[in-house]
């Protein structure tokens, strides 16, 4: 597929409706996609993310769950018009099939089902920890493969393993990264990072940023700063 222009997109994570909908307006210029995640999207439903945009955004849902409910989650949010939504790959092949099928059910557009792997927040410490004993790489490498064939247009992984799955996937999936930090920047709760131009260079359709975008004091410049390093790189 073709690469956006601006790959960055912009996680607006917060509960608060009117910061959602200033940071909407303060990026909606400088970024190439909005993403509202769980905590927006519990907080104000459905007409929470109409109000914020009227654009398609990545609605970030990570859906997990019996194969039944997920379909019914996935026709729940159809009439929203996302471009790409979210379920975790460790639900399974017939989880992922069905979200597919349903997403296939209305007809149309439909959004990109991206399969979460590893979340980036996982060290292999933590990942061992939940019984997983293979290291990061290779279990995202085992759930991509798993979720592809299931019926995903395109993973979430981080910056780390966009190279990898590069040379074993190949250019057409979606590779969608988050654990994006600009040099110099608070690592935070991430434990698997690299830099935006290292992200792109490996390989990334996408690179979602939040905090470094919308915690600083001028969001849209910090946004701006990040897409002319990526045009320069
Ligand atoms: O593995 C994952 C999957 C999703 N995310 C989401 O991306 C953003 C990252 O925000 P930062 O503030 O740049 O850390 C956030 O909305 C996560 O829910 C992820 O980080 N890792």
């Amino acid at each position: 597929m073709t690469k956006p222009a601006n790959p960055i997109i912009a996680a607006i994570d917060t509960t608060d409706l009117s910061t959602a909908m200033r940071w909407s307006q303060q990026l909606n210029g400088q970024v190439g996609m909005l993403k509202l995640g769980l905590a927006f999207y519990l907080a104000h439903g459905a007409a929470g993310v109409r109000q914020v945009t009227e654009k398609p955004v990545f609605l970030d849902l990570k859906l997990h769950d019996i194969p039944n409910t997920v379909a019914g989650g996935v026709t729940a949010v159809l009439s929203l018009g996302a471009a790409m939504l979210t379920l975790h790959a460790g639900g399974g092949t017939a989880m992922i099939a069905a979200a597919r099928n349903a997403a296939e059910t209305a007809g149309g557009a439909r959004p990109k089902l991206l399969a979460v792997t590893v979340l980036t927040s996982l060290s292999a410490e933590a990942l061992a920890e939940t019984g997983v004993a293979d290291n990061p790489s290779q279990q995202v490498l085992r759930l991509a493969k798993l979720a592809l064939k299931s019926g995903a247009d395109g993973l979430v992984c981080s910056p780390l393993e966009v190279a990898m799955l590069r040379a074993e996937i190949g250019p057409e999936p979606l590779l969608v990264v988050p654990g994006i930090r600009p040099a110099g920047a608070a690592v935070g709760d991430q434990a698997r990072t690299l830099t935006p131009r290292e992200a792109i260079g490996a390989g990334a359709d996408w690179l979602v940023i939040g905090r470094p975008i919308t915690g600083a004091a001028d969001p849209a410049q910090a946004a701006a700063a990040i897409a002319a390093d990526l045009e320069q790189g």
